[in-house]
C-alpha cells in the first residue's frame, strides 16, 4: 500500500448515533479513508529494518530499546554520511520517525559539531521543552535537562556551559541573532518543522542561509544548516537552499486510521463532544484521546462538557481526566498534559494547534480533529489584523494525525468530509504573506537588513512591507521611509519582546508619569483575556464587577481589577473565583508584568506612577495605537480613522451601549461584524498631538466630514 498511513480495523463505518448524553449531541457518521501518497524524494530505504511494533508494548522495553526501534535508528550511518558530505540537508521523515529526538543525539555521538552548539529549532515553547525533558532522559546516566542537552525559550533559559543539544524557539534564536548575526555558538542548525512557516522561522531561513554564506567566506567555523519536516515542499525548500539535497526516511513508527464524516458539520464543538463519547463507550480506559480546537473559549467549553457528562451515571465509560492546552497559559500548566494517567482513567487532551506538530505525548490512542484553526490574517488595504477561525491545510491535518501512531496504532477522526479535505489547500499559507510587517521588518532593522531587500523564502506582498516602514516611521522608530535607519527610539524598541506599538507605549510611558501603569496593561493585553464570562452568570458577573468598571474604558477597568488583586495576597485564588478572573491568566500577566518592567529599568525607564490620572493612561496609549482609533458618525456607526472602515463595538466591552465620539481599540475580530475590542475613550484633541504626521494626512478629515 502506498498511502502515508496504512491502514487497520475492519473498514466499517461507525455509526455513533446511539449515544446517552443530554444534550444529545448531533449524530456523526464516519467513513475512512487513505492517508495521502508518500512524497517521493532520495529514499534510504527500509531494508535493514528491525520488524514492526505495530502490536508491541512500549511500557515492557527500555528507553533505550525503543530508540533502536524508530525509523531512523537503522539508517543512522547512512544519515551522518549525508550530513557529514552536505552543508545544507533536507531531511524529510513521517512524523514519529525520529527526526527530532534522535538526529541531534546521531550528530552529537559523531561529533559532528566539532567544538560548537547543534540548535534545533521548533515553532512552539511547549514542544521545545517536552523534547529537551525527552532527549535528556535518554541520554541517561543521571543527566537531566540542562546538562547536555538543554532547552532556551521566551523567559526561560534551561542550559549550561556543558549544553550541546539545545532546543530553542525559532523566536528565539532569532533574538540571539540580533547580537551575534552569524550565530557563531552554533556549527549544526536544525530548522525543525519548517512547513509550519511562521513568521521567525522565515525570517531564521534567510539569517541562518547568510551566515552560512558569510561564515564560509570569512573562513570562519563552517555551519551545517538541516531542514526537517514531515510534511514540507521539498523542491520549494530545495531551490531556495542552493537546490541542496534532500533525503526522504521511509517508514513510520506504528499505522493510524484515519476517518472522515459521511456529511459535513458546521458545530464541529458538538461534534467534537459526540465523537469523543462514542470513543469514550469503547475503548479501553488507557487508550486517552486528543482533541483539537481553536482557542481557548472553545477549549475550556467544551472541556466543562465533558466533565459534566462523563460523570452522568447513564454514560457508560472509564473516569475521565480532562486536561486542557493553549498558548495563553503559564507554562508550567501547559507540561501537566505530559503526566501519564493511571490505567484505569481515561486522560482527553482538549488543545488548540499547539500539540500539532513535534510533540509525543504518550498513551494517546485517538486523535479527533475539528479541521479548524484561530488564525490572524493582516489586509494592508484596509489596516485591520483580523483574528479568524479558519480551515486548517492539508498539511496541518497530516500532522494533527501524526500525534497518533507515536507509541501504539492509532485513529483519527476527522470531523470534516473526504471531499472537505480534499478542498483545503495543501499547504499553510507562510505567515510572512499574510500578517502586520512592522514587528520583522523593525527586527532586520535592528540586523541592518532592509526588509524589501531580504532574502525571503516567499517574498510578502511589497505594499504589506511598504506600509510596515510608513507604521515605524510614525512610531518614530525610523527617521524616513528611504534610508530607514533606527533612530534611538528605534533602538530602545527593539529591545521589548513585544509588537511595537506596545513597545512605544511603555517607552513614552515616563513622559506621562505612568509607566507603573501602562506596565499593567500591556502585561495584561499580552496574555488571553483575563475575564471569565460563563453565558448562565451574566447578571451576577455584571454585578460583582460592577465596582471595577470605568467609563473611561476597558484598559481602565482592567487595570482596576489587576490592581485589586496585587492586594489580595494569599487568598488570590478564591478572590478569583469570586470575581470571575482567570486565574492562570492574571498570574501570567502578573510574570510577563516582571519581564516588562526589568527590560524598562535596564533601559533607565522611571517607574513613576499616575495615581489616578487616568487621562495620562490614555494619552499614553494614543502614543502607540493612534492608528487604531474609530470615530462615531451621525448614523451611529464607527469608522476607523485608518482606512475608514464601519465597524461596532463587542458586546463584552464596557463601552458597548455608550457611543462615546472617539474610541481607540486594541484589536478587530470578524464574526458576523467586524467588532472592536477592549477600547477606551480619547479625545479628539489628543489625536494631534499624539501623531502630528499621521492625523495631518488623513484621519482628520474623516473626522471632519462627520
Ligand atoms: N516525550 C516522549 N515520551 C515518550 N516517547 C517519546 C517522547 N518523545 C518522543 N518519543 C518517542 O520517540 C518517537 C520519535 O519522536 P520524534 O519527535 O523524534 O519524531 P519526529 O520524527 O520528529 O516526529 P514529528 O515530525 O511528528 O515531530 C515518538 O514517536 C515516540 O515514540
Amino acid at each position: 500500500m502506498d498511502s502515508k498511513y496504512s491502514l487497520i480495523g475492519n473498514g466499517n463505518k461507525l455509526n455513533i448515533s446511539q449515544f446517552k448524553i443530554k444534550p444529545k449531541p448531533t449524530p456523526i457518521l464516519f467513513n475512512r479513508r487513505n492517508g495521502p501518497s508518500s512524497p517521493k524524494k532520495v529514499k534510504l530505504n527500509d531494508s535493514e529494518s528491525k520488524p514492526s511494533l505495530a502490536n508491541g508494548n512500549k511500557f515492557k522495553i527500555s528507553i533505550q530499546e525503543q530508540r533502536t526501534k524508530l525509523p531512523v535508528y537503522d539508517k543512522k550511518n547512512k544519515l551522518l554520511d549525508l550530513i557529514k558530505r552536505h552543508n545544507t540537508l533536507i531531511i524529510l521523515g513521517e512524523t514519529g520517525s525520529g527526526k527530532t529526538t534522535q538526529i541531534p543525539q546521531y550528530i552529537n555521538s559523531a561529533r559532528l559539531q566539532n567544538n560548537g552548539k547543534i540548535a534545533i529549532t521548533q515553532p512552539r515553547r511547549v514542544a521545545a521543552v517536552s523534547i529537551a525533558t525527552r532527549v535528556a532522559q535518554e541520554f541517561g546516566n543521571g543527566q537531566t535537562v540542562g546538562d547536555t542537552v538543554g532547552y532556551t525559550v521566551r523567559f526561560e533559559d534551561v542550559t549550561s556551559k556543558r549544553t550541546k543539544i539545545k532546543y530553542l524557539t525559532d523566536g528565539m534564536l532569532l533574538r540571539e541573532a540580533m547580537f551575534d548575526n552569524l550565530l557563531m555558538e552554533y556549527t549544526v542548525i536544525i530548522l525543525d518543522e519548517a512547513h509550519e512557516r511562521t513568521i521567525n522561522t522565515d525570517v531564521l531561513f534567510g539569517i541562518v542561509k547568510n551566515a552560512q554564506k558569510v561564515r564560509e567566506s570569512r573562513n570562519l567555523e563552517p555551519l551545517k544548516i538541516i531542514i526537517m519536516s514531515a510534511t514540507m515542499d521539498v523542491d520549494h525548500f530545495s531551490k531556495y537552499f542552493n537546490n541542496c539535497q534532500a533525503v526522504y526516511l521511509e517508514g513510520r513508527t506504528y499505522p493510524v486510521n484515519v476517518f472522515y464524516t459521511v456529511k459535513p458539520h458546521d458545530d464541529y464543538q458538538t461534534a467534537s463532544v459526540a465523537t469523543f463519547f462514542k470513543i469514550h463507550r469503547e475503548a479501553p480506559a488507557n487508550h486517552d484521546v486528543l482533541i483539537f480546537l481553536t482557542g481557548q473559549e472553545e477549549i475550556e467549553a467544551v472541556a466543562h462538557q465533558i466533565r459534566v457528562l462523563s460523570k452522568d451515571p447513564e454514560v457508560e465509560g472509564p473516569p475521565v481526566r480532562v486536561c486542557t492546552l493553549y498558548a495563553a497559559q503559564p507554562s508550567s500548566q501547559q507540561m501537566t498534559v505530559f503526566n501519564p494517567s493511571p490505567q484505569n482513567l481515561r486522560k482527553v487532551i482538549i488543545s488548540t494547534n499547539i500539540a500539532e506538530t513535534s510533540v509525543t505525548i504518550t498513551g494517546i490512542k485517538y486523535i479527533i480533529d475539528s479541521g479548524m484553526v484561530k488564525a490572524r490574517t493582516y489586509h494592508p488595504a484596509t489596516g485591520l489584523e483580523l483574528l479568524k477561525v479558519q480551515r486548517i491545510s492539508q498539511e496541518q491535518a497530516w500532522q494533527r494525525t501524526g500525534r497518533a501512531g507515536r507509541d501504539s496504532e492509532g485513529t483519527c477522526y476527522r470531523l470534516y468530509t473526504r471531499s472537505q479535505f480534499e478542498m483545503m489547500q495543501k499547504s499553510t499559507i507562510p505567515e510572512i504573506q499574510r500578517a502586520n510587517l512592522t514587528s520583522v521588518a523593525l527586527q532586520l532593522l535592528a540586523l541592518d537588513i532592509h526588509a524589501l531587500y531580504f532574502d525571503f523564502m516567499d517574498k510578502p506582498p511589497e505594499d504589506a512591507i511598504t506600509t510596515a516602514f510608513e507604521q515605524l516611521k510614525l512610531l518614530g522608530a525610523i527617521d524616513n521611509v528611504e534610508s530607514s535607519s533606527l533612530t534611538s527610539l528605534g533602538e530602545q524598541m527593539v529591545k521589548f519582546p513585544l509588537d511595537p506599538r506596545f513597545s512605544k507605549i511603555l517607552l513614552s510611558a515616563s513622559n506621562f508619569g505612568c509607566l507603573v501603569e501602562v506596565l499593567t496593561i500591556v502585561s495584561l493585553l499580552s496574555v488571553e483575556s483575563i475575564l471569565l464570562s460563563p453565558p448562565n452568570k451574566r447578571e451576577q458577573v455584571q454585578m460583582i464587577r460592577q465596582k471595577f468598571f470605568s467609563a473611561y474604558g476597558d484598559h481602565i477597568t482592567l487595570l482596576n481589577i489587576y490592581r485589586e488583586f496585587s492586594n489580595v495576597g494569599q487568598n488570590c485564588r478564591s478572590w478569583c473565583h469570586e470575581h470571575y478572573i482567570n486565574m492562570r491568566n492574571i498570574l501570567q500577566a502578573r510574570e510577563v508584568r516582571s519581564q516588562l518592567e526589568e527590560i524598562c529599568t535596564r533601559a533607565g525607564l522611571t517607574l513613576s506612577s499616575c495615581g489616578s490620572q487616568m487621562e495620562q493612561v490614555r494619552r499614553c496609549l494614543l502614543t502607540g495605537l493612534f492608528m487604531n482609533v474609530a470615530e462615531l458618525h451621525r448614523d451611529r456607526q464607527y469608522i476607523t480613522l485608518d482606512k475608514r472602515q464601519v465597524v461596532s463595538i463587542h458586546p463584552s466591552s464596557v463601552l458597548h451601549g455608550q457611543q462615546p465620539h472617539f474610541v481607540l481599540f486594541t484589536e478587530v475580530v470578524q464574526t458576523t461584524k467586524r467588532y472592536l475590542r477592549l477600547l477606551s475613550t480619547v479625545e479628539g484633541e489628543w489625536l494631534q498631538e499624539a501623531a502630528p504626521d499621521y492625523f495631518r494626512t488623513h484621519s482628520i478629515k474623516c473626522a471632519r466630514e462627520s
